[in-house]
C-alpha cells in the first residue's frame, strides 16, 4: 500500500456516520501518458449530495483524475489507466462498462459553455431522445422543462426555446450545458473550471445554482479560485505533482491545512 493511502483513508473515516453515502471510491488510482506519470496512487473516497473541489497547482493532475471518472482517458492515445474506481460500487473500468453509457450518468462541464450547433430545446432534448428516456413529445416537452428549471434558466429562454443555443450569453450557455446533463439523470456531475470564462455576475449564478444540485448530486468542481473552493464545496482535495496530498472539510483545508504543501498553495506562496 502506497504510503500516503492510510493518511487518506483516515480522513475519510472523520467524515462522521451522518454524511452522505459514499458514490466515488478511488483506489491507488494512476495515469500515464506514454509512460510519463501523471497521477500517483490516488485513494480518495467522495461523498454523494455534495460539492467537492479538486484544487492544486497547474499541471498536478485535476482534470486527469476527473477524466478517469468517465473515461475520457480512454480517448486520448498513450493514457494508461490503472487501479480501481468504483461509483455506486461498480468498477468504472470494467470491460462490461459501456463508456457512452457511463458517460451519460457521470455528465461532465468544461471551462468553455459547448452548446451543440442546435436550438436551445434540442440541446437538452438531444440527451433523452438518445438514450430513449422520453415516451413522448409531452414526456420530452416535461424533461426539457424541469432540466431547464432545475438550471435556473427557465424563465429567460421559456419563450425562445427555438432559438440557437449559441445566441445565449456566455452564463447562460453554461447553464444550457447544465441543463443538458442533468436532462440524463446523471449520478455525477463533473466541472472542469466551470466559471473560468465567465463574468463575477454569471460566476456567481453558476455558484448559485451548484450550491441547489449538491441537494441531488454528487458534484466534482475543478477550480483555481481559492474563493470559489471555499464558497461553493463541502470537501476539497488538494493536489500537487501528481499526488493527492490531502482531503477533507473545507472549512479545515483552508483553515487548518495538515500538510505544508497545502498550506503554502492556499496561502499563495505557489501556484
Ligand atoms: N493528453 C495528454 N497527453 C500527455 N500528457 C498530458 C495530457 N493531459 C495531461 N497531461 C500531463 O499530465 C499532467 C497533469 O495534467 P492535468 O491537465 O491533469 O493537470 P491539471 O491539474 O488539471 O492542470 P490545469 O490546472 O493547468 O488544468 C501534466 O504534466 C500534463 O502535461
Amino acid at each position: 500500500m502506497p504510503d500516503n493511502q492510510s493518511h487518506i483513508l483516515d480522513q475519510n473515516a472523520g467524515f462522521g456516520a451522518t454524511e452522505p453515502p459514499i458514490k466515488v471510491a478511488a483506489r491507488d488510482v494512476c495515469v500515464a501518458y506514454d509512460g510519463k506519470q501523471a497521477l500517483n496512487h490516488v485513494s480518495i473516497d467522495i461523498p454523494d449530495r455534495s460539492v467537492t473541489a479538486f484544487i492544486g497547482p497547474s499541471g498536478c493532475g485535476k482534470s486527469t483524475f476527473l477524466r478517469c471518472l468517465n473515461r475520457m482517458n480512454d480517448t486520448i492515445e498513450g493514457a494508461r489507466v490503472t487501479g480501481s474506481l468504483k461509483i455506486d460500487g461498480a468498477e468504472v473500468n470494467d470491460k462490461s462498462i459501456d463508456p457512452v453509457v457511463l458517460r451519460a450518468s457521470v455528465g461532465m462541464v468544461f471551462q468553455k459553455p459547448n452548446p451543440f450547433p442546435k436550438s436551445i430545446y434540442d440541446n437538452v432534448a438531444y440527451g433523452p431522445r438518445i438514450h430513449g428516456l422520453a415516451l413522448s413529445r409531452d414526456d420530452l416537452d416535461g424533461i426539457v422543462e424541469s432540466s431547464l428549471k432545475k438550471a435556473g434558466l427557465w424563465e429567460e429562454v421559456a419563450d425562445r426555446l427555438n432559438d440557437p443555443g449559441t445566441s445565449l450569453s456566455g452564463g447562460q450557455q453554461q447553464r444550457l450545458v447544465i441543463a443538458r446533463a442533468i436532462a440524463i439523470n446523471p449520478e455525477v456531475i463533473l466541472m472542469d473550471e466551470p466559471c473560468s470564462a465567465l463574468d463575477p455576475i454569471a460566476t456567481a449564478k453558476i455558484e448559485e445554482l451548484i450550491d441547489e444540485l449538491r441537494e441531488n448530486y454528487c458534484i466534482i468542481i475543478v477550480t483555481h479560485s481559492m474563493q470559489q473552493a471555499a464558497r461553493v464545496s463541502q470537501r476539497t482535495a488538494f493536489f500537487h505533482m501528481g499526488t493527492l496530498v490531502e482531503f477533507g472539510r473545507t472549512e479545515d483545508i483552508f483553515t487548518n491545512p495538515r500538510d505544508p504543501r497545502t498550506q503554502d498553495y492556499i496561502t499563495g506562496r505557489f501556484g
